[in-house]
């Protein structure tokens, strides 16, 4: 069953009064594996043969050169994508659950299994429907604490951004702001309730991204497509107390167009044309992770995120806040064997790569404070047991401090939103009123019991404002007994 759809901006506005905290942390380099796929008939009937060898995790080709690659997991063309799944992403999707984003992502040159992989075939399921129904079956078993989810889809097309679930939003903008960082204005989404509709909505997506024919695939993908869900979820029955932190984490799955060379695909005109941004796409994540691999987070070394749109939307995967993990695609075939070395040198370097993702807790002003509070009273009861010296004692005192004038700046803060609120519905109220007197000759007595009640309703965190944890009609808030309003 779908909700309603909204768009991301609402979030801005809604976040004035809260605050977004970082929970524990986790440093960890992003896994990379290696997917190799079956011989295919025009490879077969040119009489090309499997140019590689694999040991273990280890990988080299059957040509002159020395180079070996060891990765975390290479897969034969023997391993099933469920197999893969199994291996290299599932033990994302609990992190989800926990809080952490996660990401996994699809690479290699045209033509290598990156859309097989992802999205899958009629025979087998892809990574992408695998870890949908995986995440209803976790929060399923999450007995203690209730869900939203949201799902968007988009590509990027030619440098643009344009919303697969919404045909009509093209040339999307990406901004970045302090609350959300990066993210696409305008994009939609749509709160999800089962497996099936997040599936019905991805077929639908499907029908709107960019495909092609060029002489390497039938159905070559010409976009990159980002597919996301949002988790939120928080405790049952915590409102008001500083358990309330509300977890809103990311799931994102990205099916990248493949690199390639117009002397073997045959692009000409528009494919060539999308082949030139798909490249440069490409080049410009190469980029970032040759630099990311070098260190230059750590050095304050300047990272090329803004050189496509790309690596701008996987920015927080790509070093960033996020457990990521790649599958590089490759053919076996001897003929393609250039651009498999230069696939397996982009997964070595991005296996460098490594990214700090934290718990992403977002707070009420007041839940703030009042975890603040309690950190302040269980230290000083720790130093007292400990016998503590005058330096600490005053320390303290100056904590206490900080502590009451952010109450009071808070109290102040509040106390003038709400006055806004009540300004702006007061002038709201009266155009109402005009609006009926002058069309209908005056507000019903239900409009006005309705209005009164409108105005009585409490705010809350999250995008869309009032609809929040109340369930839509037709829509809702999960919890672990399964679909439905809570
Ligand atoms: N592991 C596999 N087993 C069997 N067939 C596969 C496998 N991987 C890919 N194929 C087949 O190879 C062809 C190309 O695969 P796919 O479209 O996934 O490539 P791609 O990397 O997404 O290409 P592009 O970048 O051009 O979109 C498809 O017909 C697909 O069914």
């Amino acid at each position: 069953m779908l909700g309603e759809a909204r768009t991301c901006e609402a979030v801005v506005t809604s976040r004035m009064i809260t605050c977004c905290v970082r929970g524990h942390s986790m440093t960890d380099a992003i896994k990379v594996a290696v997917r190799i796929r079956p011989l295919n008939k025009q490879e077969l009937d040119a009489g090309h043969s499997f140019a590689w060898n694999v040991q273990g995790n280890t990988l080299n080709a059957n040509d002159s050169r020395d180079a070996k690659y060891t990765l975390d997991h290479i897969f034969g063309p023997e391993w099933t994508t469920r197999q893969i799944y199994e291996v290299a992403t599932k033990g994302l999707l609990d992190k989800v659950i926990s809080g952490f984003n996660s990401t996994v992502f699809a690479y290699g040159q045209t033509s290598s299994g990156k859309t097989f992989t992802m999205r899958g075939s009629d025979q087998e399921q892809g990574l992408i429907p695998l870890a949908v129904r995986e995440i209803f079956e976790l929060l399923n078993g999450c007995q203690d604490r209730e869900f939203l989810l949201r799902v968007s889809y988009m590509e990027l097309y030619n440098e643009e951004v344009n919303d697969l679930l919404a045909p009509q939003n093209t040339k999307l903008p990406v901004h970045e702001s302090k609350e959300q960082g990066v993210y696409v204005c305008g994009l939609r989404e749509d709160i999800v309730t089962c497996p099936e509709a997040v599936l019905s909505l991805l077929a639908e997506g499907e029908a709107n991204r960019h495909i092609g024919a060029t002489k390497m695939n039938d159905t070559s993908s010409r976009s990159h497509t980002v597919f996301r869900m949002v988790v939120e979820s928080r405790m049952r029955d915590a409102e008001g107390s500083d358990a309330a932190a509300i977890l809103v984490s990311t799931l994102t799955l990205v099916d990248l167009a493949g690199s390639e060379r117009v002397a073997k695909t045959g692009a000409e005109g528009i494919r060539m044309k999308e082949g030139t941004a798909i490249n440069k796409s490409l080049l410009t994540l190469g980029n970032v992770i040759n630099k990311l691999s070098e260190g230059a987070l750590s050095t304050g070394g300047h990272i090329p995120y803004r050189d496509s749109k790309l690596t701008r939307i996987l920015q927080p995967s790509l070093g960033g806040n996020a457990k990521t993990a790649i599958i590089c695609a490759m053919t076996p075939a001897a003929c393609h064997v250039e651009e498999s070395h230069s696939t397996l040198r982009f997964a070595c370097r991005a296996k460098r790569v490594v990214n700090n993702a934290v718990v992403n807790e977002v707070l009420s002003d007041a839940a703030v404070l009042k975890r603040q509070a309690k950190e302040i009273e269980e230290l000083k009861k720790r130093l007292e047991g400990s016998g503590m010296s005058a330096e600490v004692v005053g320390q303290i005192g100056h904590l206490r401090g900080q502590l009451l004038r952010s109450e009071q700046e808070n109290e102040l803060m509040r106390i003038k939103l709400e006055e806004e609120k009540q300004e702006r519905e007061k002038a709201q109220k009266q155009v109402e009123v005009a609006r009926k007197m002058m069309f209908e000759g005056g507000p019903s007595r239900e409009d006005l019991v309705a209005s009164a009640k409108r105005n009585n309703r409490r705010e809350t965190w999250c995008p869309g404002g009032k609809a929040g944890w109340a369930a839509p009609p037709g829509a809702g808030v999960l919890t672990a007994a399964g679909p439905g309003p809570h």
